[in-house]
């Protein structure tokens, strides 16, 4: 089949774009992973489909899949991405885009200078939610808030949350120095997460500025990563190291959390861009 796609980024995590709203999505998991390979396909972190809406609440549905063709939760930077996607091809005529995701309803802002602002909704702590088995460990208390030791990770300690998709967040030295590729796949395949979760390496600069690498579940170490940015905020800022608005530098570019606290949704915004349109025969 030829399939027509957009290369996007947002902050360097790369997705191919779908546009499945006059036709519906027919990949296989087989044509998916070949679409993302980096050698044998167009390559990408992430494949973003958009769907019509599913009732009059919603413009659209956005569905992502991990470059694995593994279907998951959420993708803030994806998020960012579906927005300059809909507004460029006039699928839309709206500037404030309510879409829904898996497990998500996401209020998106293309702002007049190209950013979008995305509402990723409220973080979720239950363990339940990732989900996460802490049976046995006993957690760390910083300011109130639970840091847990992942046994045999060296004396490694993570926040655990859900931002609709599962991560586990620590506090490094220096985010240059940490042993992204070595203790992030040990993280992501835990046993204790039984979803496996995208684990992020996160040096606090100052009150309102952090460094971020994340090792993606799936995906692996990706330039940029916005739910791991939000969950790393939220961490931050309930272990009491961070104030309420954090410019993340992640290694693909800059993007500001915000966030007031309990259920208060975390706000995302940052850049999204378009690199080329193409087609592919998979
Ligand atoms: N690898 C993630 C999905 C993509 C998240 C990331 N690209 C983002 O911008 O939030 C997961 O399996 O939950």
């Amino acid at each position: 089949m030829r399939l027509r796609f957009t290369k996007m980024h947002g902050a360097g995590n790369d997705f191919v774009v779908i546009d499945a709203t006059r036709e519906p999505f027919s990949l296989t998991r087989e044509q998916m992973r070949r679409l993302g390979d980096r050698r044998f396909g167009v390559g990408c972190d992430q494949i973003l489909v958009i769907e019509p809406g599913s009732d009059a609440g919603a413009d659209f549905r956005y569905r992502i899949f991990n470059n694995t063709g593994d279907e998951v939760e959420h993708c803030g930077n994806g998020a960012r991405c579906f927005v300059r996607f809909v507004v460029d091809a006039a699928l839309t005529d709206k500037r404030e885009i309510r879409v829904d995701t898996m497990n998500r309803r996401l209020l998106l802002k293309l702002q007049d200078d190209g950013r979008v602002t995305v509402d990723m909704g409220a973080p979720v702590f239950e363990h339940a939610a990732l989900p996460f088995d802490a049976s046995g460990l006993k957690p760390r208390l910083v300011n109130g808030f639970e840091l847990w030791p992942l046994d045999e990770l060296q004396g490694a300690e993570v926040a655990v949350l859900s931002m609709g998709n599962p991560h586990a967040v620590q506090r490094v030295d220096d985010v240059e120095t940490a042993p992204v590729l070595t203790q992030g796949p040990l993280i992501e395949r835990h046993a204790r997460f039984a979803k496996r979760v995208n684990a992020g390496f996160m040096q606090v600069l100052a009150r309102d500025r952090i460094a971020l690498r994340v090792y993606e579940r799936d995906a692996g170490e990706t330039l940029a990563c916005g739910t791991g940015a939000c969950a790393a905020v939220v961490a931050g800022i309930r272990a009491g190291w961070l104030d309420g608005a954090v410019e993340v530098q992640t290694r693909g570019g800059l993007l500001k959390i915000e966030w007031a606290g309990g259920q208060s949704p975390v706000l995302m915004t940052g850049p999204a861009t378009k690199v080329f349109d193409g087609e592919i025969a998979l």
